[in-house]
């Protein structure tokens, strides 16, 4: 049995008398990729949200890398290992895109964040590292060739390639995915399927949320499938694909 990195159980969240999640456990595995699905309102966001720290949960406990973390606010899990990414691209127009990763690596060090951009890292062997690293994740993002660039000038898919590369330099141990294909067109969403497979392969565990099912179940090793806030059901995209409840409630006959 491999290692759960992040564990959630018995979540439950509330806003007033709705119940977005009601009893929800999971966990996200060492170097896996679990993809959470469902209709549209059936939680997803909210899952992502309270595992974040963005919203505060009613009730249930969420395990990182063996650390109870659901009331940490959001930073501190950021440094406990666990990056995320959002519905829509949120960058620094005036940054180049390699100084925009750069700053996205610097909530794992312990010199002042600007002093990588700037070039004058007091932590020396610290700031080899995050280079490493940052030319590894523009190499796999396939914004290499644009490092240089203005973010402000860079297309809006590049701009969501951008968002992934910031939140993996911060060496998270989880990163979660929130709708990485919206927006994107075919050729694009093969970058991004090699991309999700890479990061596994870098050892970083993964949960994506997704509607693009042909992309869900090509990345994902495992799916959690929610509706009206439960889940309702767990396994392989095969097992998924044929699961009556998950057809009835979401993918219909043609999946
Ligand atoms: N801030 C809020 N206040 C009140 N209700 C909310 C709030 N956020 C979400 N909800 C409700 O919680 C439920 C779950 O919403 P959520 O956005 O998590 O679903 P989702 O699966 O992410 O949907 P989508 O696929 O459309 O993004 C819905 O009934 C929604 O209306």
């Amino acid at each position: 049995m491999t290692t759960p990195v992040l564990k959630v159980e018995q979540l439950c969240k509330s806003f007033g008398g709705v119940h977005a999640i009601s009893d929800l456990s999971f966990e996200v595995r060492d170097a896996e990729i679990l993809g959470l699905i469902g209709p549209n309102g059936s939680g997803k966001s909210t899952t992502v949200n309270c595992l974040a720290g963005v919203l505060p949960v009613t009730s249930g406990a969420i395990t990182l890398g063996g650390q109870r973390i659901e009331t940490l606010p959001e930073y501190e899990r950021v440094a406990c290992g666990m990056t995320r990414t959002f519905q829509t691209a949120s960058t620094f127009p005036e940054f180049t895109v390699r100084d925009q990763i750069m700053l996205g690596g610097n909530v794992t060090r312990t010199s002042h964040p600007i002093s990588s951009v700037f070039g004058i890292g007091r932590h020396r062997g610290e700031d080899e590292v995050l280079a490493r690293r940052v030319a590894h994740i523009l190499d796999i993002t396939g914004l290499a060739q644009i490092a240089g660039a203005r973010v402000g000038t860079i297309s809006s898919a590049q701009q969501r390639f951008l968002m992934i590369a910031t939140a993996l330099a911060a060496d998270p141990k989880v990163i979660l995915l929130d709708e990485p294909a919206a927006g994107l067109v075919s050729h694009e969403r093969k970058t991004l399927t090699d991309l999700i497979k890479s990061i596994r392969d870098m050892g970083v565990s993964v949960l994506v949320i997704e509607h693009h099912m042909a992309l869900i179940m090509e990345v994902s090793d495992r799916i959690c499938v929610l509706n009206f806030g439960s889940k309702i059901a767990e396994g392989t995209p095969q097992d998924i694909r044929n699961d009556r409840a998950v057809i009835d409630a979401y993918l219909g006959e043609a999946a």
